[in-house]
């Protein structure tokens, strides 16, 4: 009792003194969580819930209150990123204290392993590390494998599969060794765990038996790590309590993402005093396909009986809107902690939907909506692959819109897709080139073997490759047409404009036909490559030559390098919704909602438990995004991609019901171009909204997502009131909207360009003459867009 007492007045001590020296007064949760330093406390918080904050005030507590010394303190954070966050803010709040230990879980499992092998007297390397593309290049041909990670998986799967494996198939066997480590799944159970690269298992015991014994040292990865730590703590007394007794105090952080192996060091480290202060939000647990295991946080109770849960719900970021629909929204998910966040921060904007008639005006309105904005750092482009990055960033590019591409892929640049559709360019130029040939013969119409290869390269003769191939080379007589038919459209080709030349090469030539064949042959995924072909041709629609479209795959791969150090510039932020936890922006994007992205056709294709378990992951992921944004929160779907019928995904229905329950039957039906908006508590209750005014069909994707007219504003339920509104549209009334108005001679004025003269149209483009040069644009979008206005004499 007196104890109490006492903590009591030295919290309110130190509430009162920081709340003076740093301006932040916690709220009751928050101090709860940072007197409650005894014993294991699970702290719920949802987000900006200002958990970060109470970390480091409850370090911050045990330190200048209960006189611990910081050395006692573990600090264990979800990256190296977030340990250096935390200890900036750390400083930040507590200027005169020594810093206590922040850091990755892999770091502390890594200085186990350090002081095992070291009594053990076992040499070991470790394998891992970036490895250049040009190097992996390099290594890749060496007979025996360089001693990393990857190009020992890589060779091992030369031998165990055939062939050379994919960066993808790379990233999946890499993802399926992970998910077994951090799991701790048992090798009997190994070939049970699905992969998509065939033999992963096979490939996983041998590279298990090849770091043991291919090498004069123990090979260790980043897994390794983990669970020789996890091992070495289970059988070696004397290094447990080592580890045991030098902390009084643990905390994890971001712990809905530790897995097995890192709950299961964690409880081993504490098992002594239980001092553990556990901070999660199961509702934003996005790992488990690689390990993550939220369900942990579910029966915390059982692993430490006693254990103390503290909910923090108030959200300081979002606005009332956001927090609500957000709130919502999750509770679609059934395997959780039923929290309820909630702000009293003012109502702001409400969530807007809007839906596109077709993918191609995504871009061209994320353009439109940002330019002219000044604090692009407060912006944020969020999708769930990283494919949809490349197409937004080359319309950011034309633009001249600075952005940041946070975890940029510039894998995209060398896949062998786009590898593929420059030889094929490439041969355009000359079919004289055996070389070349050799590159794409098996993905060519008339599908050349690798023995008819051979028997071209030896002729030797400098004459085309088709020439040769019929006159000199043993042929089947289907390919005697088709080759003649190739060396032909290979000549067309040099002088078409590169997206036709793009789609001669998929149609025409046989590419996709090739790719079909490869898809069913190797188990690549076929909607990821047909994506990369249609990211090409997106990237080749207003480009005139096939040299054009070279230089601009090479300028684009250097503006995605350099969008990378872009970090702090005032830019906008692309990023995947994995890749965006922990960041807020005033205004934020949620693109490509589209069933088969989000949630994902695997997420769909899984069935029973795994399948539900998936569902879920995809519903936090998209509750991830949503709480990113400040003030303002707009989600973009479309229903039309790539000349395919595409459906909206069920997620946005999902909100589109929340902030409009009324209208469920044709808000199903997703009228074209349709924006709907949410709206929060705080709205006359018990109105409800006339359904006419509800949605408005707005066919114009450019309309202004701020400047609208309110139509109708209600309230639903208790906690949701709904106001959806007019869009006002933004199009110029003198806007050209027949295509016959765009003829050579027409002066013109463009929205970005200015003033201009029409040079020449044809089919689908038109070519005019700016002050800063000239510009090749797509009919359809102009008009479409209502981008073109007839200059006024
Ligand atoms: N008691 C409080 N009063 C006022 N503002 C607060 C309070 N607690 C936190 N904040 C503010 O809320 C914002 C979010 O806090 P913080 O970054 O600590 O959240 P978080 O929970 O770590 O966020 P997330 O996990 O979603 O990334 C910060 O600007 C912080 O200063």
């Amino acid at each position: 009792m007196e104890e109490n007492l006492a903590q009591a007045s030295s919290g309110e001590r130190f509430f009162c003194r920081k709340s003076a020296e740093v301006g932040v007064t916690l709220n009751k949760v928050q101090q709860q969580a940072v007197l409650q330093t005894e014993g294991p406390l699970l702290l719920l918080a949802s987000p900006g819930s200002g958990k970060t904050t109470t970390v480091i005030m409850r370090i911050g507590y045990l330190l200048e209150e209960k006189g611990v010394a910081p050395s006692r303190i573990k600090a264990v954070t979800f990256s190296r990123a977030s340990a250096t966050d935390m200890k900036e803010r750390f400083a930040r709040f507590f200027p005169g204290l020594p810093p206590v230990d922040f850091s990755t879980i892999h770091s502390l499992a890594f200085e186990v392993v350090r002081d095992y092998m070291w009594r053990t007297g076992t040499p070991y390397r470790i394998i891992e590390g970036e490895l250049r593309p040009d190097e992996e290049q390099e290594l890749a041909g060496q007979e025996q494998p360089p001693l990393h990670k990857k190009m020992i998986l890589r060779h091992l799967f030369g031998n165990i599969v055939g062939g050379t494996i994919t960066e993808e198939q790379m990233d999946d066997l890499t993802t399926y060794i992970s998910l077994i480590k951090n799991k701790l799944i048992r090798q009997e159970e190994w070939a049970t765990v699905p992969c998509e690269v065939r033999e992963a298992h096979s490939i996983l015991r041998a590279y298990e038996t090849f770091k043991r014994s291919g090498a004069d040292k123990l090979l260790l990865d980043y897994d390794d790590m983990l669970t020789v730590a996890h091992q070495a703590l289970e059988t070696e007394p004397f290094l447990l309590a080592k580890y045991q007794c030098r902390y009084d105090y643990v905390l994890t952080d971001e712990s809905q993402d530790t897995s097995a192996v890192q709950h299961a060091i964690i409880e081993k480290l504490v098992r002594k005093h239980r001092n553990l202060c556990v901070v999660a939000d199961d509702d934003q647990s996005i790992y488990s396909w690689r390990g993550a295991d939220p369900s942990y946080l579910l029966q915390f109770g059982n692993a430490y009986p006693g254990a103390k849960t503290l909910f923090m719900e108030q959200n300081y970021r979002s606005t009332r809107h956001i927090v609500d629909t957000a709130n919502r929204f999750i509770k679609r998910n059934q395997n959780r902690y039923d929290k309820n966040m909630f702000t009293h921060n003012p109502e702001g904007h409400e969530v807007t939907i809007r839906s596109l008639s077709s993918y191609a005006f995504q871009a061209s309105y994320l353009v439109r909506a940002i330019t002219g904005e000044e604090e692009l750092r407060e912006i944020a482009i969020l999708y769930r692959n990283n494919s949809s990055a490349i197409g937004l960033m080359n319309a950011f590019d034309r633009a001249g819109i600075p952005f940041y591409m946070k975890d940029a892929d510039l894998r995209f640049f060398s896949h062998w897709v786009v590898e593929d559709v420059l030889n094929f360019m490439r041969m355009s130029y000359t079919d004289k080139r055996p070389d070349l040939l050799e590159k794409i013969h098996m993905k060519l119409a008339g599908y050349i073997t690798k023995q008819q290869i051979a028997a071209l390269k030896m002729i030797g003769n400098g004459e085309s490759v088709f020439d040769n191939l019929t006159a000199h080379v043993e042929l089947k007589d289907y390919q005697h047409k088709l080759l003649e038919e190739a060396k032909t459209t290979f000549r067309e080709l040099n002088t078409m404009p590169p997206r036709e030349a793009i789609r001669t090469i998929r149609g025409k030539l046989g590419y996709e036909k090739a790719i079909d064949r490869m898809c069913e042959r190797l188990g690549f995924r076929k909607e990821y490559l047909m994506g990369i072909l249609n990211t090409l041709e997106e990237i080749a629609e207003p480009l005139d030559t096939l040299e054009d479209f070279a230089k601009r795959l090479k300028h684009l791969e250097t503006v995605l390098r350099q969008s990378r150090a872009r970090k702090s510039h005032n830019a906008v932020t692309c990023s995947t919704f994995h890749s965006s936890k922990g960041l807020e922006f005033k205004r934020v994007y949620m693109i490509d909602l589209i069933d088969g992205i989000i949630p994902s056709s695997d997420d769909k294709d899984k069935k029973g438990e795994a399948g539900s378990a998936a569902m879920e992951e995809a519903v936090r992921l998209f509750y991830v995004g949503m709480t990113r944004a400040r003030t303002e929160l707009e989600l973009i779907t479309y229903r039309e991609r790539d000349g395919a019928k595409v459906t909206e995904s069920a997620f946005v229905t999902g909100v589109r019901r929340i902030v409009n329950p009324d209208a469920e039957d044709e808000e199903g039906k997703a009228q074209p171009g349709a924006v709907t908006r949410s709206g929060a508590s705080g709205g006359p209750r018990g109105v409800k909204p006339g359904a006419a005014s509800r949605k408005r069909s707005l066919d114009d994707p450019g309309a202004s997502n701020r400047k609208r007219s309110m139509a109708g504003s209600g309230s639903i339920g208790s906690a949701v009131s709904v106001k959806v509104v007019k869009p006002v549209a933004v199009r110029s009334p003198d806007a050209i909207a027949e295509s016959a108005a765009l003829r050579a001679g027409v002066k013109v004025k463009h929205r970005k360009f200015g003033q201009g003269e029409i040079m020449q149209t044809d089919g689908d483009r038109v070519r005019i003459r700016f002050d800063e040069g000239e510009k090749t644009l797509s009919v359809r979008t102009c008009l479409e867009m209502g981008i073109l206005e007839l200059e006024k004499k």
